[in-house]
């Protein structure tokens, strides 16, 4: 698909892409950089591209795909240091939590002869560094893009047929409109994750060794989202400060009244928003039935909880 694809930052992210694209041969050459050597000597141990380097502006050079899978906080930097290397006609794009903030601070700098074409594929793990990537991290997975105004036609084709044939499936959206989005389904539940964790950690009559020893896999599955990587979650929190707020307000509301229904013994009231909760998970289900069943042997492959 492409000459040449640079990769700036090859972490849980960038060095799935670096696998995804050897696999499905999407690029003759990889270049790869990073700021750390240590991490690009172990990209290199991982043989992940064909050539390394720690000046993301020499990765780029010639590039027809720049991929910037960096923490949002410094994609500004990376796209100072990178625009007067960029080749022209390359199409230059993200994988950033956040858009409006990254739009805000790598369209400035971004020449008039690229395409910029913001981007976000909604895949990931707990989990950070070269090591951790996995060509199938984006099967099946949506890749949204933000598309600026006058955005070329041909380059976002090209863009999409990319991500589409890393497994992907494709949507779009208005950068606020994905803000707002993306803080309900996974800006919020990462905080509540760091928060209920970092509750427990702190309570002084239950110790740390009952905390592990006692976890149910309640609260198992809020330590893993409490393990993601703190500079990443740094970032998404002050990269997309109005929409958090806005649904943490929400949130705050919503548990002060499931408060007043448990000190009034109002079972009712709880009864009626966990069966109100429970139909979500089921929609989720169906939908992704939808996304995951090959067209043959549909009737084989439904959900037992979708038959129940
Ligand atoms: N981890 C996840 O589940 C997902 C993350 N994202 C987004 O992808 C981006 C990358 O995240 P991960 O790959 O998970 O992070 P990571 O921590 O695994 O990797 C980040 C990479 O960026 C490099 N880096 C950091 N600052 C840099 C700079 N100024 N210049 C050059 N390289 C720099 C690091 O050395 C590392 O190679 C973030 O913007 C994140 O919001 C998007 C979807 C899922
Ligand atoms: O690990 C999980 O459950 C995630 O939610 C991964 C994730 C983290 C950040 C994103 O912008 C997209 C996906």
């Amino acid at each position: 698909m492409f000459e040449k694809i640079a990769l700036v930052g090859i972490g849980l992210i960038g060095s799935s892409l670096a696998r995804v694209i050897a696999r499905e041969k999407l690029a003759r050459h990889v270049s790869i950089s990073t700021r750390s050597p240590q991490t690009l000597a172990r990209a290199q141990e991982l043989g992940l591209g064909h050539s390394y380097s720690t000046s993301a502006a020499e990765a780029v050079k010639d590039a027809d795909l720049v991929i910037v899978s960096v923490p949002v906080g410094s994609s500004g930097a990376v796209a100072e240091e990178i625009a007067p290397a960029l080749k022209s006609g390359a199409i230059v794009t993200d994988v950033g939590s956040t858009k409006g903030s990254v739009i805000a601070q790598m369209s400035p700098h971004m020449p008039a002869h690229v395409h910029f074409i913001p981007g976000h594929p909604l895949a990931g793990t707990e989990k950070s560094g070269p090591d951790a990537g996995f060509a199938d991290l984006f099967q099946n997975r949506w890749c949204i893009f933000t598309p600026l105004p006058g955005t070329d036609p041909a380059a976002l084709a090209k863009l999409s047929e990319f991500w589409l044939r890393c497994g992907s499936n494709i949507d779009t959206m208005d950068p606020d409109h994905h803000d707002m989005v993306l803080a309900i389904v996974s800006h919020l539940p990462h905080i509540i994750a760091y928060n209920i964790v970092g509750t427990a950690d702190d309570l002084q009559t239950v110790t740390k060794s009952e905390v592990i020893k006692y976890s149910a896999s309640g609260f198992r599955d809020f330590t893993r989202l409490a393990a993601s990587d703190p500079t990443m979650w740094r970032d998404v929190c002050l990269h997309n400060k109005d929409a958090i707020l806005e649904m943490l307000a929400r949130f705050s509301e919503d548990l002060a009244s499931l408060q007043r229904a448990i000190r009034w013994g109002d079972g009712e009231k709880l009864f009626d928003m966990f069966t109100r909760t429970r139909a979500v998970r089921r929609s989720i289900i169906d939908a992704g039935q939808e996304i995951d069943a090959p067209d043959f042997g549909r009737q084989a492959m439904v959900h037992p909880e979708k038959q129940a």
